[in-house]
């Protein structure tokens, strides 16, 4: 890639061909060529004093104690100090008599032994005859109770090793040791420039192509907990030469220097131009998904990394190409994420010839963790914060198949996901707030809701991947819910159904609602645009139920061919003005701010299989739901009535 951005051409060019290298290959020719110019190497050492503040930073060089500890004999315990030789002899039938004096005397904890002293008898095994006059009844051996020099540190001997990241009880060792000042590495100052005309700070009104600048905070945060300093810098717009002069100035302050964004091919895209201008592009494209478009450059000997700015591109590549590079910088290698195995519960695709990093939700249900991928997209910060793991698809695999053993790297203590009860199904608002009030009854415990529908969810039960489904499935026949379902598709199966709400379900409409839809009826009569739920959820039944018992045919119903996954999702089509109308709840409609036109109350209940009822999984659950500040807040949302919460509706077990 030598020269390729090395020369600017008057008219800016846009660099549509990116690279495509393996990650283990870009990243090990980055690090060499780093290490080439001397900008993997820490830098020149600083003295700091050994306080709090020294934890987390990295020894320079080997730490040896100055001092003994203790650096005296000292008494173990509170007692009699003697000399040894004088108690032989003693015991129940002899005792000996000792009167304190010079080489005789009562010492506490800690206190150095008087001279000649060479051992303590406790305090318990003395009996005083008079205030200097003592009588003991067993001897004691030389050392006995004494805590000679040099018990704890001896004089010259190394505390802790270069490049050593100090602990808080490695302070204590340093201290212990004599020393009030250690030589440490430098931490990394990187600097961070958000890029990009869109981007507004956190907090001022929003208006429509404005974008909220986090990322800056993410990777700053990120940077810290690696060792690094961060210093974030003001947004800088897309032009050139602002650009061109923020980066100059960043090089020759810091160690490290972050571009976030303009890393692609869009027309604004000038990062990589910029960093050829001004100093070497190694790599331009590495073959991940997502932060494909990663730049990893060189200006003045100092790295310069140019992130992607989608939020977990932008997260993906500073994990994979910074952090080895502040380690590096701290003198050690950055440490592997811990990992687990895990089960994948739904076949993950992933296109041959690029390293994929999945965020999956985990959990333990049986004896098996469960892996399930949640959101890809790259922008999609959500994705991270509720993951558990992270599953790397390969290059050169196509991804996973359901019931597949694969290696997850956590994002969470893997006892966290041992103690997550997995509720799979048909979402609803209630779960988050179940999910709050189970983490504060219960600080240990948390609860995954994964929306794929009332179907999906018994579906997920059957194959053992689930301690629980939320569902509501009416019945067409009978019109009642769920248990012809679990009869039919759970057939023999043991398990307890328990109520969770009922709730509205209807339609929402834009505010006001300017159609003046009443039901169903007038989606096919008037041709009004409708966004559908996904086959499969309790929702879309209901939908179908309802459409035929108005004699209305699917083909009727103009958008019924376009799904969604979830009821907010519905309500945001809704909002944007792309359909009229979709059927959902009405707290997803509260929660846009839209309308609601009631259809029908429906039932929503946890499918239990008999197997986890009896589990904290599942009785923390009922007994969150039992109390009454829970119900207080789910009733206070608006469409909910809690009637039969936590009853049993159906029991098949024997
Ligand atoms: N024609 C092509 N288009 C794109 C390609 C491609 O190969 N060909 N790659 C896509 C991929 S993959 C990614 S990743 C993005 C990367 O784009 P940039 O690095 O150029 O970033 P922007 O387009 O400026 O921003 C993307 C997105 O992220 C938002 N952003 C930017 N900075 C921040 C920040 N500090 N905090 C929060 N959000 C930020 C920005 O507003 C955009 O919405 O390009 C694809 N396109
Ligand atoms: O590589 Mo981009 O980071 O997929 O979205």
């Amino acid at each position: 890639m030598d020269g390729l951005y090395g020369e600017r051409s008057e008219t800016m060019k846009r660099d549509v061909y990116l690279d495509d290298k393996p990650l283990e290959e870009a990243l090990a020719e980055y690090l060499d060529y780093l290490a080439g110019l001397g900008a993997l190497s820490p830098g020149p050492s600083e003295l700091i004093a050994v306080d709090e503040a020294a934890a987390g930073r990295v020894t320079a060089s080997p730490v040896y104690a100055r001092n003994s500890s203790p650096h005296y004999h000292a008494s173990a315990v509170d007692g009699v100090a003697v000399q040894a030789s004088i108690t032989f002899g003693a015991s129940d039938a002899t005792p000996k008599r000792l009167t304190l004096g010079t080489h005789i005397a009562v010492v506490d904890t800690g206190d150095p032994l008087p001279p000649e002293c060479d051992a303590v008898i406790m305090i318990e095994d003395v009996h005083f005859i008079d205030e200097n006059v003592f009588e003991i009844t067993s001897g004691v051996v030389p050392w006995q109770h004494v805590r000679v020099i040099g018990e704890d540190v001896v004089a010259t001997e190394m505390i802790v090793p270069a490049n050593h990241r100090l602990r808080p009880v490695d302070l204590g060792g340093i201290l212990a040791g004599g020393l009030t000042e250690i030589a440490v590495h430098p931490r990394p100052r990187v600097v961070i420039l958000p890029t990009g005309t869109e981007l507004v700070q956190p907090g001022v009104p929003l208006k429509p192509g404005d974008i909220i600048e986090y990322n800056t905070r993410v990777l700053g945060a990120m940077v810290a907990e690696w060792g690094g300093i961060p210093q974030r810098q003001e947004i800088t717009i897309d032009d050139y030469q602002a650009l061109k002069s923020r980066l100059q100035e960043a090089v020759a302050n810091f160690d490290m220097v972050l571009i976030n964004a303009g890393s692609s091919a869009g027309r604004e895209d000038f990062t990589a131009e910029l960093i050829g201008e001004l100093g070497r592009v190694l790599t331009h494209g590495v073959a991940i998904k997502p932060a494909k478009p990663v730049i990893l450059g060189e200006i003045a000997g100092k790295p310069v990394v140019g992130i992607p700015g989608y939020s977990v591109s932008a997260v993906v590549a500073a994990e994979q190409f910074v952090r080895p590079i502040i380690y590096s910088k701290l003198g050690a290698v950055s440490p592997a994420r811990e990992k687990a195995s895990a089960i994948v519960s739904r076949k993950i695709v992933s296109p041959m010839g690029t390293e994929e990093f999945v965020r999956v939700k985990m959990g333990q249900v049986g004896d098996k963790i469960i892996a399930t991928a949640i959101s890809r997209g790259a922008g999609v910060i959500m994705s991270l914060v509720r993951a558990d793991g992270m599953l790397r698809v390969p290059r050169l695999s196509e991804g996973f198949n359901a019931g597949e053993s694969v290696t997850v790297e956590l994002m969470r203590p893997l006892q966290e996901i041992r103690e997550t009860t997995v509720i799979i199904g048909s979402h609803d608002i209630t779960l988050d707030v179940l999910a709050n009030h189970l983490r504060q009854k219960y600080p240990v415990a948390t609860l995954s809701s994964a929306n794929v529908g009332s179907l999906g969810g018994l579906g997920a039960l059957k194959r053992g991947e689930a301690h629980c489904a939320g569902i509501h499935l009416l019945d067409e026949k009978t019109g009642d819910y769920n248990v012809s379902y679990i009869k039919r598709l759970l057939p023999g199966q043991p398990v307890v159904l328990v109520n969770l709400v009922y709730r509205e379900q209807g339609l929402i409409v834009a505010p006001g609602n300017p159609h003046n839809i009443r039901g169903v009826e007038d989606l096919a009569e008037r041709g009004l645009s409708y966004i559908n739920r996904q086959r499969g959820a309790g929702t879309r039944i209901l939908f179908d139920y309802k459409i035929k018992e108005n004699n209305i045919n699917p083909d009727d119903i103009k958008g019924y061919e376009h799904e969604e996954y979830t009821h907010m999702a519905v309500a945001a089509a809704v909002a944007s003005g792309s359909a009229a109308a979709g059927m959902g709840i009405r707290a997803a409609a509260l929660a846009l701010e839209l309308d609601f036109v009631p259809v029908v109350e429906e039932r929503y209940d946890l499918c239990i299989p008999a197997a986890f009822y009896d589990t904290p999984y599942i009785q923390r659950l009922l007994e969150v739901m039992a109390e009454p500040a829970f119900q207080r807040e789910v009733e206070a949302l608006g469409g909910y009535n809690l009637r039969d919460c936590g009853k049993i509706l159906y029991d098949n077990r024997v």
